[in-house]
């Protein structure tokens, strides 16, 4: 994975090719049907049966065992504060990566196998995207053209969700997204009742906050998270992921009047491109090489995928 570590004898993470990091999987059943995973796949997302069992399955089993673990964890301090009332909180996984690399995928077929494991945890997924400011607010502004940039999200709301999730409070609620719309849904709202565990994907969980000046004491978002995947490609193929998805939407989603780029579905394919070309360098590519990459390197798991979408590489970091 010479991308990633030019030796891994000094780097904080082991590497794997795809084939060495599917005999991990050991035991651990197929739990998925191919019905199921149709449902789970996202536009232009090619995950299969086949990919589930040679990388998903042996990451299944690497969280079932972290899972374990901070439970045993949690018992443990029970016991040394001999108290039997503290609530026992969610674990929380971060997915992070650029936009249309593919996390989206990731987080529901995660999602489906944990809550597929014997002890039939309660499993929720949450995106970022509901944190983003709504469209008026990014227009007043002028941040449109920053959309996914870490001044474009409400970070306030991002801490206070995640630090009511990891306080074991109850019916947390997450603002919701829309692509369609391509804003926040007003009033619109995700309920989360303490789940055991809660799958938080987008691209800015890994990013630092700013350091406060008045003294407050401000966490990062992944002070929350006990584990954290960083899903990562080269950079043409995630351009590439990115034009190709927006010419499917544009023959697809686009076509709804109530798109907010339903105007992009009436123009000729070569000026549709343009606009998805401008899309992708000045936002998306500007946002992973600036925000997005940079913050690889604190993810406890990185996933690097090749052409098609399929893992080729894994990284886990050394404990
Ligand atoms: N403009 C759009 N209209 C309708 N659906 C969209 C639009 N943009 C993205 N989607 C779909 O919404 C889902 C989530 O997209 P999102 O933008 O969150 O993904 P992403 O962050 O770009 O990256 P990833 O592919 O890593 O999930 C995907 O299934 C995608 O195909
Ligand atoms: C909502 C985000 C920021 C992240 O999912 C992304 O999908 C997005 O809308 N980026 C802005 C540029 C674009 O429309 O692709």
């Amino acid at each position: 994975m010479d991308q990633l570590a030019p030796t891994e004898k000094y780097s904080p993470y082991r590497f794997f090719s795809a084939e060495q990091w599917s005999q991990f999987r050991a035991d651990t059943p197929l739990t998925l049907s191919e019905d199921e995973i149709n449902r789970l796949r996202s536009l232009n997302d090619p995950v299969d049966l086949q990919e589930v069992k040679r990388i998903y399955l042996s990451l299944s089993r690497l969280l079932s065992a972290h899972v374990e673990a901070s439970q045993l964890l949690f018992r443990q301090r029970q016991a040394f504060f001999n108290a039997q009332d503290i609530v026992k909180t969610p674990f929380i996984i971060g997915i992070a990566g650029s936009v249309a690399v593919g996390k989206s995928t990731t987080a529901r077929v995660l999602k489906e196998l944990l809550a597929r494991w014997p002890s039939s945890p309660k499993v929720d997924l949450v995106t970022t995207d509901g944190f983003l400011l709504p469209n008026e607010i990014l227009r007043r502004d002028n941040l449109m053209e920053r959309k996914g940039f870490p001044d474009s999200y409400d970070v306030g709301a991002l801490l206070r969700f995640l630090s009511g999730i990891k306080s074991a409070q109850r019916n947390v609620r997450a603002p919701v997204y829309s692509h369609l719309t391509y804003d926040v849904i007003p009033g619109e709202f995700q309920i989360i009742d303490r789940p055991d565990i809660l799958i938080f994907e987008g691209i800015n969980v890994l990013q630092p906050g700013k350091l406060p000046k008045d003294g407050k004491i401000v966490p990062f978002l992944s002070d929350f998270f006990d584990f954290a995947i960083y899903i990562d490609a080269e950079e043409e193929l995630i351009h590439q992921w990115y034009i190709a998805r927006f010419m499917r939407l544009r023959e697809t989603a686009f076509r709804n009047p109530d798109s907010f780029f339903h105007r992009y579905s009436q123009l000729s394919q070569g000026a549709a491109r343009a606009i998805a070309e401008g899309l992708w360098a000045n936002i998306n590519l500007k946002n992973l090489r600036e925000n997005i990459l940079p913050t690889r390197a604190r993810a406890d798991l990185i996933l690097r995928k090749g052409a098609n979408h399929l893992v080729e590489e894994v990284a886990l970091r050394k404990l």
